[in-house]
């Protein structure tokens, strides 16, 4: 089996940049077709192009580590045994990928243990993607994967002290989210959906993000390791990091907040569990 030890986790990103830039392309080309979608069990939509999405990350994944285990989304491999595995969510914003919003990504994250190491989150029709190893780097998406991209180096800014920016799902809401962000000062609220909400922290855009109700390991994996090492956090109940690969509970994350700044982190009352859907 392929180890990653040889390699340095900006090399594994660059590579997950390139699967994802592709995949990104699979999208754009389904964008005006019209899709039948199917709503899955917790509530969420569905679609063919999730579907063709997923079949090529897996593909490539496999054919750059092969054997690595792949937790996914539409075809949740529900076991892995090695310290290392991939999350992958093919099309995270199903819903705006449908009505044609454009805010929707493609996140792929590989996991060490418990924690992402290296990730990428691409968002192909706003043009831009965000991947980190060790570094947080942001590019437009170019024509060509092998020569267009852009590389720059991103990083949180500092909250200031009122007027914060904060991103809220356009989708999903909920009464505990609400009473988190009434306690800070929050100037504007921006709805943005899928983890494109981590990213805008990490380009120092926005300041905080929370969200009380139930999101998956894959929709978060990727843009945790995108904001963490642009300098910001992503935190739990009690401030501790979110961790990864919770099979028994199957891959659901409890209530969280992403925030630029980690001073933000005390003024923060994340309750115990995620809200109802
Ligand atoms: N009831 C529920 N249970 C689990 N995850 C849910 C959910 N309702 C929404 N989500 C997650 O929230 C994501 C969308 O987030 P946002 O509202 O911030 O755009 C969805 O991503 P997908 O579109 O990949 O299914 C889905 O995974
Ligand atoms: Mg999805």
């Amino acid at each position: 089996m392929m180890r990653f030890d040889d390699q340095n986790p900006d090399e594994i990103a660059q590579k997950l940049a390139h699967i994802a830039w592709e995949a990104g392309r699979v999208l754009r080309a389904m964008e005006s077709a019209f899709l039948d979608k199917r709503i899955k069990d917790d509530g969420s939509p569905t679609t063919a192009a999730d579907l063709a999405a997923e079949e090529l990350i897996i593909k490539r994944l496999d054919e750059a580590w092969s054997g690595v285990p792949v937790v996914a989304e539409e075809t949740c491999s529900s076991t892995h045994t090695d310290d290392y595995f991939f999350l992958v969510d093919p099309l995270d914003g199903t819903g705006d990928f449908i009505h044609g919003t454009g805010e929707y990504s493609v996140n792929i994250a590989l996991i060490r243990g418990n924690r992402p190491m290296a990730a990428v989150v691409a968002a192909p029709a706003m043009g831009s993607i965000w991947m980190a190893g060790e570094t947080t780097w942001k590019s437009s998406l170019p024509d060509e994967a092998e020569t267009g991209f852009d590389w720059r180096e991103a990083k949180v800014r500092a909250a200031p002290e009122k007027d914060l920016v904060a991103l809220v799902s356009r989708r999903h809401g909920d009464i505990a989210t609400e009473a988190c962000l009434s306690v800070l000062s929050i100037g504007t609220r921006r709805m943005t959906s899928s983890a494109l909400k981590f990213c805008l922290i990490a380009s120092g855009e926005a300041d905080v993000y929370v969200r009380c109700g139930p999101t998956m390991e894959w929709d978060t994996a990727a843009g945790d390791h995108i904001l963490t090492c642009a300098g910001g956090s992503v935190v739990g109940p009690g401030g501790a990091p979110l961790t990864y690969g919770h099979e028994d509970s199957g891959y659901r994350n409890g209530p969280f907040a992403a925030i630029g700044d980690i001073a933000l982190a005390s003024r923060l009352d994340l309750p115990v569990s995620a809200s109802a859907a």
